[in-house]
């Protein structure tokens, strides 16, 4: 029983990506992700994660320039307008540093931290870091992920990041851990990690997961990407039963709910 009294919190994904607003319109990106961002808000996010750089296996690179100008101008409206944490999804140390003077609170790093000056700049801010583990490099990582301990390897990499970050600079109560589903592993090793989850708790630090819509729900269910919803809230149920500290999802009203009743489940009194 992995109770505990705090509600594990939903983080909606805002892609910035010009392929995530091509939904046609005549509204610009801008007005498109702060309608997003209303939406997801009202559904009951608590994070709202801006990405500019899709990271999925053989995404194409986005320059320093162009990031910046997509996710930027979006998290300054954001944080001007709403009452939102906003995380920014960059493994760029100039992006972490403008997305944080813009006004995000913490930095989603899929990458840990291992750029060229990720680490000085991440402990330049007060933000929140999200270390994730990823087995390689997105053009790649699917190709042939193998592992002798999936759990333990992951472990041991988040351990070594969070080392790095503190000799850094970076306080532990800034860092929150995330085992990477789909960066890096099979089919097999992502349900395995999931089943485990509660092992990677051991590090002592909050985690966060991103299980929303990925291959790993659709290989089980045969279900494409926009039918992955139940699929996607049993994940988040799941990972939040097993102590998962926020969620990071596409669907936030539904997975909000099934958060609800996750903590009713957990209270230990009535
Ligand atoms: N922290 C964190 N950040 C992420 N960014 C993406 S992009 C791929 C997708 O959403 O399918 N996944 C994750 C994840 O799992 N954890």
């Amino acid at each position: 029983m992995h109770g505990s009294t705090a509600m594990t919190e939903v983080m909606g994904i805002l892609n910035v990506t010009p392929d995530s607003f091509s939904d046609g319109g005549n509204f610009n990106t801008l007005d498109k992700a702060l309608f997003q961002a209303e939406r997801m808000l009202s559904e009951g996010a608590t994070w709202l994660d801006v990405g500019g750089e899709s990271t999925r296996p053989g995404a194409s690179a986005v320059s320093l320039e162009e990031e910046l100008e997509r996710v930027i101008p979006v998290i300054k409206s954001i944080t001007e307008r709403f009452a939102v944490s906003v995380s920014v999804d960059t493994s760029k140390p100039q992006v972490m540093t403008a997305a944080v003077a813009a006004g995000a609170s913490m930095i989603n790093d899929v990458n840990a931290l291992r750029s060229e000056g990720a680490l000085a700049a991440a402990a330049a801010t007060q933000a929140q870091v999200c270390l994730m583990h990823m087995q390689g490099e997105p053009r790649s990582m699917q190709r042939n992920p193998s592992y002798t301990d999936v759990l333990g390897e992951v472990k041991d990499f988040l351990q070594q990041r969070v080392t790095a970050c503190e000799q850094a600079g970076i306080q532990r109560s800034q860092i929150l851990l995330d085992p990477g589903f789909g960066f890096g592993k099979s089919v097999q090793h992502n349900y395995q990690l999931l089943q485990r989850l509660p092992e990677l708790q051991e590090l002592g630090l909050p985690l966060l997961v991103g299980l929303s819509r990925k291959s790993m729900l659709g290989k089980v269910t045969g279900a494409e990407v926009s039918q992955r919803l139940a699929a996607s809230v049993a994940a988040a149920t799941i990972a939040a039963m097993k102590g998962a500290r926020i969620v990071r999802v596409h669907d936030v009203r539904a997975t909000v709910e099934a958060m609800q009743v996750v903590c009713a489940t957990l209270q230990e009194e009535y």
